[in-house]
């Protein structure tokens, strides 16, 4: 399957991601199908769609009449077989090897032998969800970041199998709906992106817990400052701004007092077991109750919007390299 010949999407899961994704295929001109095994989760999966199509019109990215184009090309399926005349399936159900296994078993079985079959996973071994799968070289990871409409990057990951053609050709798909693809080149958990946010989540954990600052500290350090610069430039990318003698000298004295721990514990775990899971609960780290959730979704889809339309490619092309 080669990037011209792809015109039918399939997205699996019409859930915070799937919803989203769908709409993004679809304002680039591709048919796209959307499968839920459940009810609820179709209406949901609609219901997203008006939310976020609005946004985008009232932010000015789409009009009116694209928006109404938009929707026009995507239609919601409660049955697999919908799925059969997909020329791509990228899958976003439930973050679980076995529903994820047990799903790509039953699409395998519908689609076309070219059909390319790319799940959306946020860390599990790609490796593992296809491994009930009879042909793997057509299979990869194509992961994606919340909120997907807005949010550029792209991890593709290659299987053990996946033929490299395959990987190509979801990396220029990547490309032609407007995102910053990347390559991961081996299949390792978190692959490259929430490898990074792990650690940075484990270190902020910890700061708060040893007492040197709150998370209103935490999250002013990253927001303020890191963040910022992240922006616009990788982590390499600020030490060579910021001189790697610098930054080796520092970790010859800073890396060994870092949180090295192997899971989550202290006031994180409790939060988690308290059934604080953030916006979608009305609290987490920090209080959302009565109508706080709504308005903080608000206000991280305007701030993401606006950055969007600054367009951080980074500086690649001063030091070589497109990205
Ligand atoms: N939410 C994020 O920030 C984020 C970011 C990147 C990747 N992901 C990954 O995307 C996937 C989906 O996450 P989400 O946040 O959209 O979840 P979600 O709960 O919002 O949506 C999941 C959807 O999958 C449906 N579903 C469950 N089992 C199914 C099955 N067997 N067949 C078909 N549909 C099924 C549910 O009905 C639901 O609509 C997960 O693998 C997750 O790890 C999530």
């Amino acid at each position: 399957m080669t990037l011209d010949e792809i015109k039918v999407v399939g997205i699996a899961g019409a859930g915070t991601m799937g919803a989203s994704m769908a709409q993004i295929f679809a304002q680039y001109g591709y048919t796209v199908i959307i499968y839920d095994a459940f009810e609820a989760g179709l209406e949901r999966g609609k219901h997203l769609v008006e939310i976020n199509q609005a946004s985008l019109v009232e932010a000015g990215d789409i009009t009116a009449e694209q928006s109404a184009e938009i929707k026009t090309k995507l239609s919601f399926t409660g049955d697999i077989n919908g799925l059969k005349d997909c020329d791509i399936i990228v899958e976003s159900v439930l973050e679980r090897l076995d529903v994820k296994q047990d799903f790509w078993v039953k699409a395998e079985a519908v689609v076309s032998p070219d059909c390319i079959l790319a799940t959306n996973t946020s860390g599990l071994s790609i490796n593992k969800i296809f491994a009930n799968c009879k042909d793997k070289t057509r299979a990869c990871g194509m992961h994606w970041f919340n909120p997907p409409h807005i949010v550029p990057l792209i991890e593709v990951i290659n299987n053990d199998e996946t033929k490299q053609e395959i990987a190509d050709t979801v990396y220029q798909l990547s490309l032609k709906i407007g995102k910053k693809p990347i390559y991961v080149k081996k299949d390792a958990l978190g692959f490259i992106g929430n490898r990074i946010q792990a650690a940075i989540l484990r270190e902020a954990v910890y700061i708060v817990e040893q007492g040197i600052g709150d998370y209103k500290d935490v999250d002013g350090a990253m927001k303020y400052g890191l963040g910022f610069r992240y922006a616009c430039l990788g982590p390499c990318e600020v030490v060579d701004q910021g001189g790697l003698d610098v930054h080796h000298h520092i970790a010859t004295y800073l890396w060994e007092d870092l949180s090295d721990a192997k899971y989550p514990s202290g006031e994180f775990e409790a939060i988690y077991q308290a059934g604080n899971y953030g916006v979608k609960t009305g609290k987490g780290f920090y209080d959302y109750s009565g109508d706080k959730a709504d308005k903080a979704i608000e206000a991280r889809d305007a701030m993401y919007l606006a950055m969007a339309k600054c367009n951080p490619t980074g500086v690649g092309e001063a030091h070589g390299y497109e990205n």
